[in-house]
């Protein structure tokens, strides 16, 4: 079904890697989120009794909060499914009194909204994943606030294991090796397509990651 569902509208190989590609170009330009999150994967190998290379488990994905919220900010900024439209099947009143007719399309722009200053704050386009913090867990954001998986009866089924297979590869790469991105200071061209893909990728140098081999 998910490969069917996202075969006719974005297809999953290319919602999770053009999620991924601009959450490392973020990081680049944001050393002390990059070092926040090494730590907490520092914490978690510690807590856990695990060694670097080793797959995580889901409850050990499950409590990096602090990279949930990095890739949630990302998605913010760079939602994979940058704009959607839906049809609608009668007459009906939106939340905010607007009328629309049965057969009017409705289109909304993921993008901007993730760019709001009256949803997001004044620091609307600074990459901060402490704005998901609350209590020190990454909060659930209102999908009508933060529709980058849709929201409602439509909503991706695939949030979890979206999320899940995100945070496995950042995890893995970010702890093995240390990634040089060319421009970090430009920000890569997008190409227009469903999804939100950089034009010609991401380049990147990397290197390995010198580490304590005992943590
Ligand atoms: C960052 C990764 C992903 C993003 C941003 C994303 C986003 C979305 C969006 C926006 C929709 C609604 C499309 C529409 O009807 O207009 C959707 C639907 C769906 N997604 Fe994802 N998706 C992601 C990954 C996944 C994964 C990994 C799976 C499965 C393993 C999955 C399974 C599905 C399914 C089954 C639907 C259809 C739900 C329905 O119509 O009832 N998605 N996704």
């Amino acid at each position: 079904m998910a490969p069917l569902c996202h075969s006719v509208g974005p297809s999953l190989r290319d919602t999770t890697s053009s999620s991924l590609s601009w959450f490392f170009w973020l990081l680049s330009s944001h050393p002390n989120v990059e070092l926040n999150i090494l730590k907490e994967l520092e914490t978690i190998r510690v807590r856990y009794g695990k060694k670097i290379g080793e797959t995580y488990s889901y409850d050990e994905l499950h409590n990096m909060h602090y990279l949930h919220a990095a890739i949630s900010e990302a998605l913010r900024l760079y939602p994979p499914v940058p704009a959607n439209k839906k049809t609608c099947l009668n007459d009906d009143i939106m939340p905010d009194g607007t009328f629309v007719g049965k057969g009017w399309e409705v289109s909304f722009n993921l993008y901007g909204m993730g760019r709001m200053e009256n949803i997001w704050g004044k620091n609307c386009f600074e990459f901060l994943p402490e704005r998901w913090f609350e209590n020190g867990a990454c909060k659930q954001e209102s999908p009508f606030r933060f529709p980058a998986f849709q929201a409602g009866p439509r909503i991706c089924l695939g949030k979890d294991m979206a999320y899940k297979q995100m945070k496995s590869i950042a995890a893995s790469v970010m702890e093995s090796f240390e990634m040089e991105v060319e421009s970090k200071d430009k920000v890569p061209e997008f190409v227009l397509a469903l999804t939100l893909r950089m034009k010609n990728g991401l380049p990147v140098r990397v290197r390995k990651r010198c580490v304590d081999e005992n943590n």
